[in-house]
């Protein structure tokens, strides 16, 4: 049956709040949302009319579309449209009205010099019924191309220069985002976007702020509804305490620099991403002595800057401001030291090895670099006549709804076992080609820690030298080195423990449901692993029970929107599918 929109009826009460809840994928924490037809009209809450264009990415709760302001040719704009009850776009709308202003990142930029920052913000946005289900949308400017793209050309790394350059300006915006009391907890390739037009590839753009949450300064109180939050490779310890702090988005980034220069991160390598205690394990035990964890890892040399700022990282407590400009030199020093500037666009080939360069990585395909330029280039949608026009004249903006906590969750005892209210926000990143992003639950017991952070230090963690030991040697640890002049020698060689996967059914998997859009389409990520998943690679399916729902992520603007005691109209069950390499 073809997808209708039906327009809204100007008068008497507002239809939306008839509508039926939006239908959920069977097993999905979140309603997926319809399909919007190219060429509709969407009216935000200032009566402002945006036209859709194809659509360019699907995230894990949402889709992305190009959209064009009504009457104009130009699709520089998005469109992300999500189920009403869903809270991720609920929270990144808020969080983009409250603390996202275009006066405020301009201020921001004009205090600390910079000529461009990687700070998105929000054109208008709305509410509208598709299809008899109330949804929600925002829309932003529209960016280029995203860097897990380069990454997985390029043979899952990036040129070494480009990462530090990456990482400065993911610095400004993390400044920028924790000057408003606030940080991302989802920093990723699959969401750093290039920007577009002239001198748009010299800068990224972090974009996705469903997770974004006040961050805290007072205690250290683990909180088990919020655990392991965020895309399990890259979570951070205290993400997976359920703790949102500054000091977690810098070691999130760490771990995407690390695995950006072509490294893969050690709970990837020993498989332990279906459990997120045994990842959360593995992390604790590698930032432990995260000099010795890097030097199994890059047997020929670590990366001084990566090493420096891992090593703050580790040492900064959970409420602590970050020292931005500490971080930043780092990485410039490092620049210097390589002769690489960090102006002009962001190079994502990778050169061939020599003397006259510092960039070590291995030399790139041709082909790989031709189609990732290629690539970088998005072509403009095709625009459609005859719109249909939805609209909303929605005053207040509702809630998303959440379930009632049946009880309240435990505090984490010493020794004593916990199973947390997980809200719902856990994926596996996109940065393999053959894997999806997907929420997932974890289906571990969580064991608090020995010490909880919260008592005495915040940072006194329990040694769990298990299978996850950062002296592990792993397959992963680089071959290629890194700036002669920059590395430190790694010393010595450790064996690998144990691989483990549990409650794992593998599955071969079925061909692709969707297919990207037309001729003027950008293939995102999520288009393109909708086409890439034609390829009959197999598939990894865990079933995971969700216990006492949590429908919205931690954010405190989410917690306090949800205070209502309506029912959830989520699933109580995720089902999540990893693609293997
Ligand atoms: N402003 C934008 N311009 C161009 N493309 C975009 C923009 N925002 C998002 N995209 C594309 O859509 C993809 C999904 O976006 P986003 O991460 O915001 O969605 P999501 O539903 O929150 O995804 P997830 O929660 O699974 O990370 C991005 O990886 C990117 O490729």
């Amino acid at each position: 049956m073809p997808r209708a929109v039906k327009p809204k009826t100007a008068a008497g009460p507002s239809p939306a709040k008839k509508t039926a809840p939006a239908k959920k994928a069977k097993g999905k924490l979140y309603a997926m949302p319809e399909k919007l037809k190219e060429g509709t009209v969407l009216q935000d809450l200032a009566k402002g009319k945006w036209c859709i264009g194809p659509s360019i990415g699907i995230g894990g709760f949402g889709e992305i579309y190009a959209a064009a302001r009504a009457g104009e040719k130009n699709y520089d704009a998005v469109v992300k449209c999500e189920p009403h009850g869903n809270g991720p776009l609920f929270v990144e709308m808020h969080f983009y009205l409250r603390n996202a202003k275009q006066d405020d990142i301009k201020q921001f930029k004009q205090q600390r010099g910079l000529k461009t920052l990687g700070m998105p913000y929000i054109l208008a946005s709305g509410s509208a019924d598709v299809n008899g289900q109330k949804h929600r949308f925002i829309v932003m400017p529209r960016y280029g191309s995203d860097i897990s793209k380069f990454f997985k050309e390029n043979g899952k790394r990036l040129p070494e220069g480009t990462v530090y350059r990456l990482a400065l300006q993911m610095l400004d915006v993390y400044q920028f985002m924790h000057s408003t009391g606030y940080v991302h907890a989802d920093l990723k390739a699959a969401n750093i976007l290039l920007g577009q037009g002239k001198a748009g590839a010299a800068q990224a753009y972090l974009v996705d702020f469903g997770l974004a949450s006040h961050f805290v300064t007072g205690e250290f109180k683990p909180d088990p509804k919020k655990m392991h939050n965020g895309t399990i490779e890259y979570t951070s310890r205290d993400a997976h305490l359920g703790v949102p702090t500054r000091r977690a988005d810098l070691e999130i980034l760490g771990y995407n620099i690390i695995e950006w220069l072509g490294v893969e991160l050690p709970w990837v390598t020993q498989k332990l991403l279906a459990v997120p205690l045994k990842v959360q394990k593995a992390k604790e035990a590698f930032m432990e002595d995260v000099g010795a964890a890097l030097k199994a890892l890059f047997p020929k040399g670590v990366p001084v800057p990566l090493g420096e700022y891992m090593k703050y990282v580790a040492k900064l407590k959970h409420n602590e401001e970050p020292d931005y400009d500490k971080c930043r030199n780092w990485f410039s020093t490092a620049l210097k030291q390589m002769k690489i500037p960090n102006t002009g666009d962001l190079d994502f080939k990778i050169k061939p090895q020599s003397s006259s360069n510092n960039n070590h990585s291995p030399p790139g395909t041709s082909k790989a670099t031709a189609t990732a330029a290629a690539a970088a280039a998005p072509k403009r949608p095709k625009k459609v006549a005859s719109p249909d026009i939805i609209s909303d004249s929605e005053e207040e903006e509702e809630a998303p709804r959440r379930k009632p906590q049946a009880k309240a969750s435990p505090a984490p005892r010493r020794n004593a076992k916990v199973t947390p209210t997980i809200s719902p926000r856990k994926r596996y990143a996109e940065t393999s080609p053959t894997r999806k992003r997907v929420k997932t639950e974890p289906n571990g017991t969580p064991k608090p820690r020995a010490t909880p952070r919260a008592a005495a230090s915040p940072r006194a963690r329990a040694s769990p030298r298990s299978a996850a030991s950062p002296k592990a040697r792993t397959p992963n640890a680089a071959s290629a080195s890194f700036s002669p002049a920059l590395s430190l020698r790694a010393k010595h060689d450790v064996s690998m423990d144990a691989n483990v996967i549990v409650n794992v059914k593998r599955k071969k998997k079925a061909g692709a449901k969707d297919q990207p859009t037309g001729e003027g389409d950008v293939k995102t990520p999520s288009s393109r692993s909708l086409a890439s998943s034609k390829e009959d690679t197999p598939v990894t399916r865990v079933n995971l029970r969700k216990v006492n729902g949590e429908g919205v992520p931690g954010s405190p603007l989410a917690a306090a929107a949800s205070s209502s005691s309506s029912p959830s109209p989520r699933t109580p069950a995720v089902t999540v599918r990893k693609y293997r390499r």
